[in-house]
Order: structure tokens, then sequence, then C-alpha cells
């Protein structure tokens, strides 16, 4: 990638010619798996993660030195609507707990061994309300996923990707629905906790915003624009980057997995670098995975958000890396192999 895009026209562009990973890096480490000192697949999917990572890393054994937790903040006007269980304002203060090392966050990406970067995206300017009017103009839009391009250290071995942005789980749903459709009710859920009353205005502002926006939200790329908002933007926008540098992504909940879901519309292995950290409690999410083809790594019950799930799950890369690198092959420790059959 030489430079960020400056247009739209140029980030569809940069999805039409994907790179597809090292197919040798991925056959070596495949065959690497096999002369392990373990029955075959007895390591279950931590095999899988590990040719996975040989793949996206072009490595046969890949490393995790360098991870990255990219939390993108955004505010969103759909939240007038009465949306979430917690004011808008709570975007900011939390972009400021983040900064004080005291959130959720800043624990599990120490733990995971990921350096944290938070990015609010014009916090103190919400998006339009998408049941009105298109969330970005054409401008906002580019901007906050350049802004999400330019966040991907191309040095990095993995991104995580997460977000903050009250209301953001509703622009979520309606993203998830205009690409992958259903209507509000199929896609929303309690994000913060709303109560019964809640949820249905969640429901009745993802159905007001397909009927104004309609048929141009058949572009996944528009679809983006006009119910998605800056952090969800930028996320998508991220997730192509790393695509470009060859760096796998690691996604968040509902939101982060909604925000990177056009390119998957884009292009047919859009997220083929991506894995889902967990499968958050958030209704809609599991349905949203499976329509991606995700199959998440864990499954904790957890609905927070700020790339939470996605730190944890580095934990089980490691594990899977620590495998593929450290053991000994049969021949090595001279362990009889099965016998032929
Ligand atoms: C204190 C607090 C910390 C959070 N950290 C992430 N979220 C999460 O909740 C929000 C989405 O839920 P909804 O659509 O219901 O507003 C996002 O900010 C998300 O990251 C939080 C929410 C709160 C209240
Ligand atoms: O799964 C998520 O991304 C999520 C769920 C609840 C609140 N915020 C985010």
């Amino acid at each position: 990638m030489t430079g960020l895009p400056t247009s739209i026209d140029a980030i569809r562009g940069l999805c039409e010619n994907l790179p597809s990973g090292s197919d040798e890096a991925a056959r070596a480490a495949a065959a690497r798996q096999t002369t392990l000192t373990k029955p075959p697949g007895s390591l279950g999917r931590l095999e899988d993660i590990a040719v996975f990572m040989a793949r996206w890393q072009g490595n046969v054994v890949a490393h995790l030195d360098k991870v990255e937790a990219l939390v993108f903040a955004g505010s969103h006007g759909v939240t007038a609507r009465g949306v979430s269980a917690f004011p808008a304002e709570v975007t900011a203060q939390m972009v400021a707990n983040f900064a004080s090392g005291r959130a959720a966050i800043n624990q599990l990406a120490r733990h995971a061994g990921a350096s944290l970067k938070v990015i609010p995206l014009h916090i103190d300017r919400p998006t339009a309300d998408f049941t009105q009017a298109p969330a970005m103009d054409e401008a906002e839009l580019v901007e906050a996923m350049t802004s999400g391009m330019a966040a991907v250290d191309p040095a990095s071995d993995l991104v995580c990707v997460g977000e903050m942005g009250i209301g953001n789980t509703t622009a979520a749903a309606a993203l998830a629905a205009a690409l992958f459709g259903g209507k509000g009710v199929d896609w929303v859920g309690r994000g913060t906790g709303v109560d019964d009353a809640g949820l249905s205005r969640k429901a009745q502002a993802v159905d007001a915003a397909l009927a104004r926006h309609g048929a141009a939200l058949g572009d996944p790329i528009e679809a983006l624009r006009r119910v998605g908002g800056r952090e969800l933007a930028a996320i998508c926008g991220a997730t192509l980057a790393a695509r470009l540098h060859g760096i796998p992504v690691m996604l968040d909940g509902f939101v982060a997995s909604a925000a990177a879901a056009p390119l998957a519309k884009l292009a047919p292995e859009g997220l083929a670098h991506a894995l889902a950290g967990h499968v958050s409690a958030e209704t809609g999410h599991r349905k949203l995975l499976a329509a991606l083809h995700l199959s998440p790594l864990l499954d904790l019950g957890m609905r927070l958000g700020e790339a939470s799930g996605a730190c944890l799950a580095v934990n089980v890369l490691r594990g899977a890396l620590a495998c593929h690198a450290g053991m000994a092959t049969f021949a090595e420790a001279g362990v009889s192999g099965s016998p032929p059959a």
C-alpha cells in the first residue's frame, strides 16, 4: 500500500486486489503439525490457528512479538432516540478512563501482551441520526476509514480491533441488517442493558433507517457510510489495511464484526485474514458470525466491546503458537509414530 486512499473509489479499488496470504507457509505449517508429538488433530483448532497465522504472516512458525489493540471511539446521533442504557457523554468519559489505564481493556490488553492504542474520532461531533440522514458524508467516511488504516503499524504481528461509542450496537445492528437482510428485531440486542422499551426503540430505529436509505444500502460501503459510525468505519479501514500489510486481525464482538463485515461483501475472501476472538452475548452476534463464516474462539457471555474479547483470545493464539514452535517432532523425541496402515 503506497499512501492512504483519498476517495471512496480508491478504497473500493484496494478491495479488488486483496493478497491471499502465503500458500507455501500454510502448507509447510500444516506439514509441520503432522510431525509433532501428538495424535494428528488432537490440538483441535490450535492446529488450524498455527496454519492460519503461518499463511497471513508468511512464516512457517508465526510469532506474536508485537500485538496491537486498536480501540476506535465515535459518537452517534442516533443516541437521541433513547437506544442506549447510558448517556452519550460516557464515550468521552471512557476514553479518559482508557487513558488512565483503569478500563477493562487496559487490563486485558496487558494480560495479552498487547500494546493499546485508543483513537478518538471527533467524539465531540456526533454522526447524523441515521434514521433521518446518512450518518456521514463521503469525506467523513473516507476520513474515518483512513484513520483506521493509518492506525495499523505495518510491523505488527497481529491487530485486535475494538470500539467505544454509546449507541453503536444500534448502528451495528442497522449495518448487519443492511448487509445480510432482516429487520431491526432480527439484529438488535440489549447493548449496555436497555429494557424492553429500549429494545423496541432500537428495532424501530433500525427499521426507520432501512426504510429511509432503501436500495442505497445494497452497496456495502454506502451502508457503512449511511448507517455506520466513525469508529465502525475506522475498524473497517484498519481491517483492510492489515490485510494489505499481511497482518492477521482479531475481531472483537458484535460491533467490531459488523464494522468489518462490508469487506466480506466487497470481496468473497475479504475477511479471510480475520479471526473472531469471541461471540458476545449481544443478540445477533452469533448469526452475524455465521453469515461471515467465522467461528468464535471464546464464548464467555461477554458483552463489553473495547476489544476486550479480542485481546482475551490472543492468549489462545499464544498457546497455539507455543505448541507449534516448541513441540518436538516424533523423530526428534524418538516417539513411535502410528504403525503403517
Ligand atoms: C461504562 C461503559 C463502558 C463501556 N465499554 C464499552 N462499552 C460498550 O457499550 C457501548 C454500546 O452499547 P449501547 O449501544 O447500548 O450504547 C459501546 O460504547 C461499547 O463499546 C461500554 C459502555 C459503558 C456504559
Ligand atoms: O459485542 C459487542 O461488540 C458489544 C456488546 C455490548 C455492548 N457493546 C459492544
